[in-house]
């Protein structure tokens, strides 16, 4: 339930290829945190998914009386809910990330998977050779069967990464989770039963973007703000639904300057914004700077601030003519590997941070907490 590109949620992306694909019977598989996703995703009506038959509905792990509770992988979350997939009349099941911006039409990857006869069929994306060891590797022969699947290789011959979006045949996957009680697809089944089910590739050539790092969100955020960007929002044949509350348009103010930048319904903004993505209801007081940055609703940039390469959660509040994101890029944070060399700075959902304070570079503020002192660059608050 992450915000993306000022007014979506990550979860909107695949929400809205399975409505465009035709797809109108989805259920969302949560474990952490999942009361936002809840709120956010309701009835479904912004899908479309508001049904009787079908629709969309949120499914949690629960206490069983052999101690079970809590799910352990992707194919372990399926498991839990296995009868809502064995009391429906139909013969094939997806199954799709939920932290993946892309847009995709599913249809002819289930037509090859019914031609093919498969029990699975995986789509596959290349990937350059340094971002292998982020993926589950696909080795694929001359008829497009897999033949291999290496989970996060270190080193790999293969450019094929799954997607971590699945086709299964109904009856396949109802009886391997019976039968095999490995917890994830991607780390301990799929490297396995390449070797005795009939697993194919679907290759998919459009934007693809796994946004599970800080990094990559960020990313894929300021790749938005390209002349032409890779992932089109504004394609009326492929909308991109989500919930949106009635917000009045965006306000700038006679000394606002906005440059490279996508601004959300409900903003106001006084100072200057460039190369930044700033989300619904966020404001920017007057000779506040803010570069390079993803600022998520319903923030407050007080007057004077600086930022500049942060990642900003929603409901922050920035005092005035505090400056983040200053100082070495190459500190890194020890207890943050992976924003490791970023460069980026992250404030968590709803911190406030008082004024006239400096946060630099590689620095991570926790959720709801409240700063008041200077940090340094790779510093955890
Ligand atoms: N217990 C649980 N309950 C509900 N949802 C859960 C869950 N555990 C994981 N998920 C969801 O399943 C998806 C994939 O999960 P992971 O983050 O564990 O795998 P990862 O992205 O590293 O690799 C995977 O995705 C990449 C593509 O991005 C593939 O290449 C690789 O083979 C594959 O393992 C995510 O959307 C995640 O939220």
């Amino acid at each position: 339930a992450t915000p993306f590109a000022g007014k979506y949620r990550i979860i909107d992306f695949t929400l809205s290829n399975c409505v465009n694909s035709g797809i109108y019977d989805v259920g969302v598989l949560s474990q952490h945190q999942p009361r936002s996703l809840h709120e956010h995703i309701g009835v479904g009506k912004p899908w479309d998914l508001d049904r009787l038959q079908g629709g969309v509905r949120v499914l949690h792990p629960f206490p069983t009386p052999d101690g079970g509770g809590w799910q352990r992988g992707t194919a372990d979350a399926i498991r839990y809910h296995l009868d809502v997939i064995e009391e429906r009349p139909v013969d094939y099941v997806m199954v799709l990330a939920g932290d993946h911006v892309y847009k995709m039409d599913y249809r002819p990857l289930l037509d090859l998977h019914m031609q093919r006869g498969a029990d699975i069929t995986l789509a596959v994306h290349s990937v350059p050779p340094h971002e292998a060891y982020r993926y589950g590797m696909v080795s694929v022969d001359g008829e497009g069967r897999v033949t291999k699947f290496e989970e996060k290789p270190r080193r790999t011959s293969s450019a094929l990464a799954s997607m971590g979006v699945y086709a299964f045949r109904k009856d396949y996957l109802v009886d391997l989770l019976y039968r095999d009680q490995a917890v994830d697809f991607g780390s301990e089944m799929l490297p396995r039963i390449v070797n005795e089910a009939n697993v194919c590739a679907y290759t998919f050539n459009g934007y693809w973007a796994d946004v599970g790092t800080v990094q990559a969100y960020y990313e894929a955020n300021i790749a938005l703000l390209a002349e032409t960007p890779a992932l089109d929002l504004y394609d009326p044949e492929w909308v991109v639904r989500t919930r949106s509350f009635e917000r009045p348009a965006a306000q700038l103010g006679a000394e606002a300057r906005i440059e490279r930048s996508l601004l959300c319904d409900g903003c106001r903004v006084d100072g200057h914004v460039s190369g930044s993505v700033i989300g619904t209801g966020v404001v920017v007081g007057a000779d506040a700077i803010i570069r390079d940055s993803v600022i998520m609703p319903d923030s407050v940039i007080e007057p004077g601030v600086v930022l500049d390469n942060c990642v900003v959660d929603k409901q922050v509040v920035i005092g005035r003519d505090c400056r983040i994101g200053e100082g070495s890029i190459g500190t890194p944070n020890a207890a943050q590997p992976q924003l490791l060399n970023t460069g980026l700075s992250v404030i968590g959902k709803a911190a406030r941070i008082s004024a006239g304070h400096t946060i630099g570079r590689n620095v991570v503020v926790t959720a709801r907490s409240f700063v008041d002192q200077d940090l340094a660059s790779g510093e955890t608050f």
